[in-house]
C-alpha cells in the first residue's frame, strides 16, 4: 500500500531557528526539526515532504501543489500566519486536512502574534510545545488521514 504523504511546510525565518532567541524557540535548528519529522514519519509509516521558504508566494504555491500530491498539510506559517490572507485562501482551497504548528506559545507573546489567519483553515493548532509539536502534529494528521472515512 502506498504510504500517505504529509507535507510539512515552514514559513519565513525558520531557517534561522536555533541561532537566536533560544529562550523562545529553543536551540534546535531546522535540520533538527526535519530529523524529528523523519523519525516520526518512519514510526507512523507515512511519507513527508519537508520544506521551508521565506517567500509568501512560494509558500502559497507549495500549498496549491499539495492538492494533487499530499493527503495532509502540517504547517508552521511563522510570521505569515499573522499576516497572510493569501496563505489562508490557499489552505482553504486545497481542501486537505491542515494542522498548524507554532514552536512557541503565541498566546503568551506579543498581542500581534495571538491571532493567525491560518487557524481558520486548520483542523487543529499545536503551539507552545516546542519542536516536538511537529511530531505531535504528524501523529494527529496520520490519525486524521487513516480515519477520514469515520468523519
Ligand atoms: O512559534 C513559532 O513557531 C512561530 O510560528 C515562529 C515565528 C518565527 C519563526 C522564525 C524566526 C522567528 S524570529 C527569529 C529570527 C531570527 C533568529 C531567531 C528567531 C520567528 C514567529 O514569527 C511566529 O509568531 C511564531
Amino acid at each position: 500500500m502506498v504510504r500517505p504523504l504529509i507535507a510539512v511546510l515552514n514559513g519565513p525565518n525558520l531557517n534561522m531557528l536555533g541561532l537566536r532567541q533560544p529562550e523562545v524557540y529553543g536551540r534546535a535548528t531546522l535540520d533538527d526539526v526535519e530529523q524529528i519529522c523523519i523519525q516520526a514519519a518512519e514510526r507512523l509509516d507515512v511519507a513527508i515532504d519537508f520544506r521551508q521558504t521565506n517567500g509568501e508566494g512560494e509558500l502559497v504555491s507549495w500549498v496549491q501543489e499539495c492538492r494533487n500530491r499530499a493527503q495532509g498539510i502540517v504547517i508552521n506559517p511563522a510570521a505569515y500566519g499573522h499576516s497572510s490572507i493569501a496563505l489562508l485562501d490557499a489552505l482553504l482551497a486545497v481542501d486537505l486536512p491542515v494542522i498548524e504548528v507554532h514552536i512557541s506559545n503565541i498566546h503568551r507573546r506579543e498581542e500581534f502574534r495571538h491571532h493567525t489567519y491560518c487557524s481558520r483553515a486548520a483542523v487543529g493548532v499545536i503551539c507552545g510545545l516546542g519542536v516536538q509539536g511537529y511530531a505531535l502534529a504528524l501523529q494527529a494528521m496520520t490519525d486524521l488521514i487513516l480515519n477520514e472515512d469515520d468523519r
